[in-house]
């Protein structure tokens, strides 16, 4: 197998390797604890604009999303995975949008290869799908200032695992911890975060992006996770 972590903000090019979108701070973090707070689906969404259109159209759907870390205003949820945790989200389905990790899936999406999306919360259910593939892509989301560690302590986890390599989860969760992403956190008032972003294995499925929403590999019926449209 070949595994290559990817600067997912710089890189322009992907070819049609099978995709892990990591965004440890948090959207791949709160995406998969919406689906074990039992939402329905989560549909990305590039602005803020086009979430407030889709929500009008659908009035049912819940908005969700910051910028720069920050809740947008009149939306249902911001991009917490603390709060998401103490929510009930049953047959919800959940417009969602974020400062990198969704702006990454939809450059990611334009190229063939199925797309799944990870963190800690659903770890070892991803390497499971995908240890078998010839070459897996791990996309880090980063941040535009160019610093996101958590994402790269992440991905050389994932990285390592996929290589056959032993893997002490728990080294690796007290590196992100003390990594500079957490310490933003806490200046931001979001310190709980971190620690919802360390539930490791709490959600037991595969998560693929497939035509234009994020589900449960299992709720895909017997298609590819194509990632294409
Ligand atoms: O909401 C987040 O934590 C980040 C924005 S920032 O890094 O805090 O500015 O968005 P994400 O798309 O989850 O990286
Ligand atoms: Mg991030």
């Amino acid at each position: 197998m070949i595994v290559n972590v990817i600067d997912g903000r710089r890189e322009k090019n992907f070819d049609d390797s099978t995709k892990v979108l990591i965004d440890i701070f948090r959207a791949t973090t709160t995406i998969p604890l919406m689906l074990y707070r039992n939402a329905k689906s989560i549909i990305p969404v590039r602005t803020i604009t086009e979430t407030r259109k889709m929500k009008a159209k659908n009035p049912d759907y819940l908005t969700s999303g910051e910028r720069y870390g920050v809740r947008i205003p009149r939306f249902n949820y911001g991009n917490s995975p603390s709060v998401i945790m103490g929510e009930d989200l049953s047959g919800k389905t959940l417009l969602f949008t974020s400062t990198n990790g969704i702006k990454v899936l939809f450059k990611i999406r334009e190229f063939p290869g199925d797309i799944y999306l990870s963190s800690f919360i659903n770890f070892t259910a991803t390497y499971n799908a995908i240890k078998d593939r010839e070459k897996v892509s791990i996309i880090v989301s980063n941040r535009p200032d160019g610093i996101s560690d958590e994402d790269y302590i992440y991905a050389n986890m994932l990285k390592a695992k996929l290589e056959g390599e032993e893997v002490n989860v728990d080294d690796y969760c007290n590196q992100i911890r003390a990594s500079h992403g957490a310490k933003r956190l806490k200046i931001m008032g979001a310190a709980a975060d971190i620690e919802s972003s360390l539930k490791v294995d709490i959600y037991h499925e595969p998560i693929i992006y497939s035509n234009g929403k994020i589900i449960p590999l299992t709720k895909l019926s017997g298609k590819s996770p194509s990632a294409s449209e």
